[in-house]
């Protein structure tokens, strides 16, 4: 009993279990240390024999399991000033005894007593107490009974989540709780359900085929993939997206979120793996969707400091350990999904686990339409709904979000009693959904937009015109993560980098705060600052490690021996000092001016595409052309460029270095 009690730690809050616990075994240790019968003056084995000659004990009780006498005086030894403070409390019944000793050997005792004289012993009356066998190990039992009673209750209420649900799961703590959906349950989900994610879908249709025929893939000898992650923000249909790939390929879905496996006791989550392994595997070709994965799949080693983390890495290295032991031919694969791939363990990224990353961003204006057509096609909407318009309203919302402001639409129109919903309903919907994101920081007013549009607009602007910058992909302004917008640029293969190129990239890495003043005046925003940044990092540079200012001169501080404490001794003097500062404003300077003008000099072409990428939200190389014209400088570069794009179409935005603005960062409100 006592080793399960160990083997139970619980690895969450259980408060309320230890409270009752503690108040269970006070309660219990009391009963069994004799309780209220236990109290009495504490005597020595000889008093007792002296008081009984003496013949001041009217009678005693023998307890042989606790080998204790407790003794009751005659009314008239009461009397006695000796004996005074022990006279009882009339309140209180007569069990509580005058008296109490320890018998330290009870044939000892006895052979004492009857050696005592005749007289004194013949009018003390003696009774001995022995517990029944039966009853104590009832009482015992039953103690235990109570006890577990209490923690399967609070148990029983943490999985439930609140009580609903058979009794039953109770005695399933290790057993997985993946749900199944098996053949006779077919996952009804279809790729046609989920809408807009077409980089993400043709990903997953690879894997939709290996399910299907796994030997067209195993023939040559190569290895099915084990593992798929999808990143991306909340609500953006990862779940939706893993059910499709189940329902295409029509095999079993097993799906289970991460927090499932580690809330509750040691070593749980781990045989939670272990159990959902084994099923999938039983059922296979079939799929395991785990959800929430970053809850076990965090880094091993950090936060140390929170308890509960063995539990988790118990959980990782099992699943780990699943996966490695995958066979060939088990055609289970796993899907994972989280928006936090940066805290992942890197174990899990290896190869050979899940070595699929797939993207699943937020939605742009016309996926947003899609979804708007998905979640509307079983409600009776207004034939005039206009579907396009709806997608320009909802900048910034996840496809959950707008299978939410649906079924809202839908509830208002009935309480309206309408026959059909119309467009008002679905901006009434709306603004009623965007009071929750607003608390969510995640909703942009349309002023704000256009403020993040131009500044976009700046980068790709001075980009394209500038010969050495590198030349853009892609921008949009789709809210993705902590940035508000964002601009990728295909970084050039070099070993080197000349000055030009350095100056051309700082010029670029400006344009977004020029945009900003060519447009707005000198109102700046706080939307520039991961830019400033930047440009800070990369002017210091120039200065004390390339030897790029010619104030300073062909000197490099940069200490590649780490020998070097530079933080405290700088190796330069108080002079140098000042010039270095000066000449890292200089260049920013300079690269700041030079982008203003090149932007003011190009207004009209940065205004048509800060409107396209208003309109559109997503821009790319030939929109750009569109309006510049071919870019001067291709030849060479573009080449490279072309090139990479015909080998790797889809994959422009996750394998080109992204060059993210943290245009939101810290109070963006203020813009
Ligand atoms: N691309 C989409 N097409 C259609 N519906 C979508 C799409 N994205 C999300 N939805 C809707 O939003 C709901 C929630 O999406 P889902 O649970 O798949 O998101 P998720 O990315 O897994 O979110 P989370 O990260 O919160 O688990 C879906 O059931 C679906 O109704
Ligand atoms: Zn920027």
């Amino acid at each position: 009993m006592t080793q399960k009690k160990k083997n139970n730690k619980p690895s969450f809050n259980l408060n309320w279990l230890y409270t009752a616990i503690a108040l269970f075994l006070a309660g219990w240790f009391f009963i069994m240390s004799g309780g209220m019968n236990g109290s009495g003056k504490e005597i020595q084995e000889r008093d007792f024999f002296k008081y009984v000659e003496e013949g001041y004990v009217q009678n005693f009780v023998f307890d042989k399991d606790a080998d204790r006498v407790s003794v009751f005086l005659t009314d008239e030894a009461l009397q006695k000033d000796e004996f005074k403070n022990l006279k009882q409390n009339p309140n209180l019944t007569g069990a509580t005894p005058n008296m109490t000793f320890k018998v330290a050997n009870q044939t000892v005792f006895f052979d004492k007593y009857d050696r005592l004289p005749k007289e004194a012993t013949s009018e003390v009356t003696m009774e001995l107490t022995e517990n029944n066998v039966f009853v104590e190990i009832l009482f015992q039992i039953l103690i235990w009974v109570a006890l577990l009673g209490l923690l399967w209750y609070f148990i029983f209420r943490r999985m439930s989540g609140g009580g609903a649900g058979g009794g039953g799961q109770i005695f399933n703590i290790g057993k997985s709780k993946a749900k199944l959906y098996d053949e006779n349950s077919q996952v009804k989900v279809s790729f046609k359900d989920v809408a807009g994610l077409e980089g993400a879908k043709e990903e997953v249709e690879e894997i939709v085929q290996f399910l299907k025929s796994p030997e067209k893939y195993t023939r040559l000898g190569g290895k099915i993939p084990k593992g798929a992650l999808l990143i991306g923000p909340p609500g953006t249909g990862k779940t939706l997206l893993a059910k499709a790939v189940a329902g295409e390929a029509q095999v079993p879905f097993f799906s289970l979120s991460g927090s499932d496996f580690v809330e509750m006791f040691v070593g749980v989550g781990a045989s939670r793996v272990r159990d959902l392994f084994k099923n999938a595997k039983e059922k296979s070709p079939s799929i395991i969707f785990i959800d929430e994965i970053d809850a076990i799949g965090r880094a091993r080693g950090k936060n140390n400091m929170t308890g509960g983390n063995d539990e988790r890495e118990n959980t990782l290295n099992q699943l780990l350990t699943e996966m490695d032991g995958f066979d060939t031919d088990t055609n289970v694969i796993v899907m994972a999904a989280t928006n936090r791939a940066d805290i992942l363990d890197s174990a899990l990224m290896r190869a050979g686990r899940f070595d699929r990353r797939i993207y699943v961003d937020l939605p742009e204006i016309h996926e947003r339409k899609e979804i708007f057509k998905v979640h509307t096609k079983n409600l009776k909407i207004k034939e005039t709904l206009d579907l396009e318009f709806l997608a320009r309203q909802t900048p910034g919302f996840s496809g959950a979000d707008i299978a939410n402001i649906c079924n809202e639409a839908a509830l208002i129109a009935a309480r309206k009693g309408k026959d059909a919903i119309d467009r008002q309903d679905f901006l009434d919907a709306v603004d009623r959904i965007i009071g929750g994101l607003e608390k969510k920081g995640k909703l942009i007013k349309p002023k704000e937009k256009r403020r993040i549009a131009f500044h976009e607009a700046g980068h790709a602007t001075s980009s394209w015109l500038l010969e050495h910058a590198s030349p853009l992909v892609k921008v949009t302004i789709v809210p993705r993560g902590r940035s508000l917008g964002a601009a990728w640029y295909l970084p050039e293969e070099r070993q080197i980098t000349t000055e030009s190129q350095m100056l051309d990239e700082m010029c670029a890495l400006l344009g977004g705060r020029a945009a900003e003043e060519v447009m707005f005046g000198k109102d700046y925003s706080t939307g520039a600052q991961n830019d400033l940044e930047r440009a800070f990092k990369q002017s210091r540079a120039m200065v004390t490690i390339y030897g790029l200012s010619p104030r300073v001169g062909h000197i490099s501080y940069y200490d590649s021996s780490g020998q070097n404490d530079y933080a405290f001794s700088k190796p330069y003097s108080e002079k140098t000092a000042e010039k270095i500062d000066e000449e890292i404003r200089r260049i920013i300077d300079e690269q700041y001016t030079r982008s203003v003008e090149l932007l003011s000099a190009n207004k009209d072409k940065l205004t048509l595409l800060a409107e396209k990428l208003l309109e559109e939200e997503v821009i790319f190389r030939e929109d750009l052309e569109k309006i510049f014209g071919k870019r001067e400088f291709d030849d060479e570069m573009n080449t490279i460029t072309k090139q990479a794009e015909l080998e790797d179409q889809k994959k422009v935005d996750s394998a080109a270095e992204t060059e993210e603005e943290n245009i939101e960062s810290i109070p963006s409100k203020e813009v």
